[in-house]
Order: C-alpha cells, then structure tokens, then sequence
C-alpha cells in the first residue's frame, strides 16, 4: 500500500511525435501538487522510431504491434530505472491507436507498454493503461491531464479563468477556473483536442526537407500563408464537434496534401497557420475567456507558431515557464500525478474532460511479484 500524505512519483509519456520519453518526479497526495522535482529525457534510435512507425495504426495481435511494445518496455525501463527516489511508477505508454468512436470497428484505445513488466523490472508499482476504462465507459479516453492543470494552476496561484495549451503532435487545450474548489466540480475544467499540432508541420519537414521538424518555425517564418488552404483545412467535420473531443495522429492525414502545390516556405507557413487557426476555433468552446494561454509541448519552441496563435488570439500566448512550469515535462508529470490519484481510487476524468458520463478512475495498478 502507498503510504498516506504526499508521495513521490515519476510519471512517464511517449508523445505522439515518436521522438522520445520523458520522465518527471511530482510530490502529490493525489489533490494537491507540493514540489516538482527532477526529469529525463531517453530519446528513440532510428530503429526503434522505424518500429514504433511501422505500427501506429495497429491493434493488439496485428503484425509489428508486439515489437512496438517491446520497444517502448525496453526504453522506459532504461530511463525509469534512474529514479530509484519514486515511490510510485505513472507509465503511459505509446497510443498506437485510438478510435473512440468506432470508427474502425469497437470503440478502444491502445497505448503500448506492459505495466506489469516494468513492475517486475523496476522492483515498484506500476500504475498503467490510463485511458480504457475511460472508453469503455462512454469516454474519449483522453485528454487526460486536465485534472492535473487543475492542480498546476493552483500551484501556480493562479486566481482567474486560464488555458493550458499543449502543443505536441495533436493540440489539445485545457480551460481551467482555479478559483473553484477542486477539478472534479462541475465548472472546474473544460478540455479536448483542438487538431493537428505539429504533426502535419513534421511531416512536411520529413518529405521535404529531411528534417524532423522546423526548427525554431524559421522555415514558416519565410513563407507566405495560404488562407484559402486554411480555410478548405477549417472545414474538416471536427471542427464542429461539441467538446468533448479527441483526436488519433491519423484523423487530419489529408492536411499536408492541401498545401502538395506549394513551395515549401509557403507550405510551412500554411500548415503552421492551420495549426494556429484550430487552436482559435477552440475559443468558441471556453466558458469565459480566459486572461492568458500558457503554452507547454515542443510547439511553443516554433516562433512561427506562436505568433500565429498570438495573431488570432486577443489574450496574452505565453510559454507556461513565465507561471514557472516546465513546458517540455508537464505530460510525464501530469502521468506522475495520475498515478497517485489511481493508486488512491480517485477520478482521472469526468463529463467536462473525456466526456464520461460521470467521475470514474482508470488506470491498472501492476505490483512487483
Ligand atoms: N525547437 C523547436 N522548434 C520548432 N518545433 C519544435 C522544436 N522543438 C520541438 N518542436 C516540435 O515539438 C514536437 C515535439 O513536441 P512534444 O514533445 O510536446 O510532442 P509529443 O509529446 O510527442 O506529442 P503529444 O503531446 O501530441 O503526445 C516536435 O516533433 C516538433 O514538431
Ligand atoms: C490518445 C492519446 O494518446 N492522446 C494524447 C495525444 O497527445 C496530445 C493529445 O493527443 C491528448 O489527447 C493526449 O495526451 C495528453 C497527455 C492527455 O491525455 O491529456
């Protein structure tokens, strides 16, 4: 049994980008954050990214899924292993695939990784497989660290209506009121999906221009935007969804071929538009207005983005290091926080966040044998 009071856990998330994991230490009771502590970073070899690649899109039992997971339990075993000071092990795996909606066949999510493996090699609990009790209740499965930005707003001392946006492969946003009591009262939190993030940008880049992403947006910041393509692009059925709302890294996989007739400066500055553009439709959703954006993922480091947002935006879109947050590490630590709150039979998601029909905690929890 995990011991009462505030307790030390590492969480750990593989993003949609393939590019590495991150690990993070957070000092919670389940309600409150009460320090961070230190992270890692452990990123994929060429051949390991190649496998992971090769089975997004695959389900359990379909070919190359199995040697995924084996990829992804070798590489979070490495990194977990230095943080021996963890009482508690918060491990999100790699989502291969995600069809909340039974648009494939029966609505499920996958994230790869064994819990129980890590538990044997890393001599602790394992808390793992977040997200499919969520869907099997009725959920989207995800986004899941909104109650976590909850917390970080409070231990921000925020007092007013604020978003998190995490911009990673996929956007996602958070609408947060820290003035209310906890995450879990009705008008706490509002979260989903906003569209691709850096996704369609990194695929570009890869076709290209061999390159992993645009550094910096520098390519973006040369080119000139297509507003018709962003227009055609903000047509796409998502945008009319009601929250909640969430996204698997496949379902926009016609965005790049809208800007196929452009140079590639033009076509940069297009898809970071387009980016941009989802994240303002978002705003349509938010309770009240929000008094900032704080932005955390590798997107809010692509200067193009961020004066795109700023651009369609009338409220400050900072980097969430100025409410002293660590914008590259707040998934891992958002993983580290969960798995408390699993540990202590708590909600991980609710109506406004995955859009369960009610408060439910998902989440395995694997013990060392
Ligand atoms: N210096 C940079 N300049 C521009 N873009 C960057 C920079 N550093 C990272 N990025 C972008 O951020 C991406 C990685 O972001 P992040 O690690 O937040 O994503 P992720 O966690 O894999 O995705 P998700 O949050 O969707 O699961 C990179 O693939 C790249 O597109
Ligand atoms: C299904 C899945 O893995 N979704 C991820 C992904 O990455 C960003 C966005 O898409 C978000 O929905 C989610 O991750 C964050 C950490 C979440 O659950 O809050």
């Amino acid at each position: 049994m995990l011991k009462s009071g505030p307790v030390w856990a590492v969480g750990a998330m593989s993003g949609t980008s393939l590019d590495g994991v991150d690990a993070a230490l957070v000092l919670t009771d389940g309600t409150r954050i009460l320090d961070f502590g230190r992270s890692d970073y452990r990123p994929y070899t060429e051949a390991e990214r190649a496998t992971l690649h090769a089975a997004l899109g695959r389900w359990p039992g379909e070919a190359g899924v199995e040697e995924a997971c084996e990829v992804v339990e070798t590489a979070h075993a490495e990194l977990l292993s230095g943080f021996g000071e963890a009482q508690l092990v918060g491990f999100h795996g790699q989502t291969l695939a995600h069809d909340p909606y039974g648009m494939q066949g029966p609505r499920r999510t996958h994230q790869a990784g064994d819990g129980s493996v890590l538990a044997e090699v890393l001599s602790r609990p394992v808390v793992w497989d977040f997200r499919s009790t969520d869907v099997e209740m009725g959920g989207q499965g995800a986004p899941l660290a909104p109650f976590f930005h909850f917390a970080c707003a409070k231990y921000a001392k925020l007092d007013a209506p604020a978003v998190f946006l995490n911009l990673g492969g996929v956007g996602n946003v958070t609408w947060v009121d820290p003035r209310q009591p906890s995450a879990e009262v009705p008008g706490a939190v509002l979260a989903f999906d906003t569209g691709p993030a850096n996704a369609p940008i990194n695929d570009l880049m890869r076709l290209r221009r061999e390159a992993e992403f645009d550094a910096g947006g520098e390519l973006a910041l040369t080119g000139r935007v297509d507003e018709a393509a962003v227009e055609a692009f903000l047509t796409h059925p998502y945008f009319l969804k009601m929250p909640p709302k969430s996204l698997d890294r496949n379902d926009f996989h016609d965005v790049l071929s809208r800007v196929a007739a452009l140079e590639d400066a033009d076509a940069a500055a297009t898809l970071t538009a387009c980016a941009a553009a989802s994240v303002a439709r978002a705003g349509e959703h938010y309770p009240t207005a929000p008094s900032a954006i704080y932005v955390c993922g590798g997107g809010r480091l692509n200067t193009a983005l961020m004066v795109a947002l700023q651009r369609r935006m009338n409220v400050p879109v900072q980097p969430i290091e100025d409410i002293g947050l660590d914008g590259d590490m707040l998934e891992a630590q958002a993983f580290a926080y969960l798995a408390v709150r699993v540990a202590r039979g708590m909600a991980t998601s609710g109506p406004s966040t995955t859009g369960v029909s009610a408060l439910i905690g998902g989440g395995k929890v694997s013990r060392p044998g």
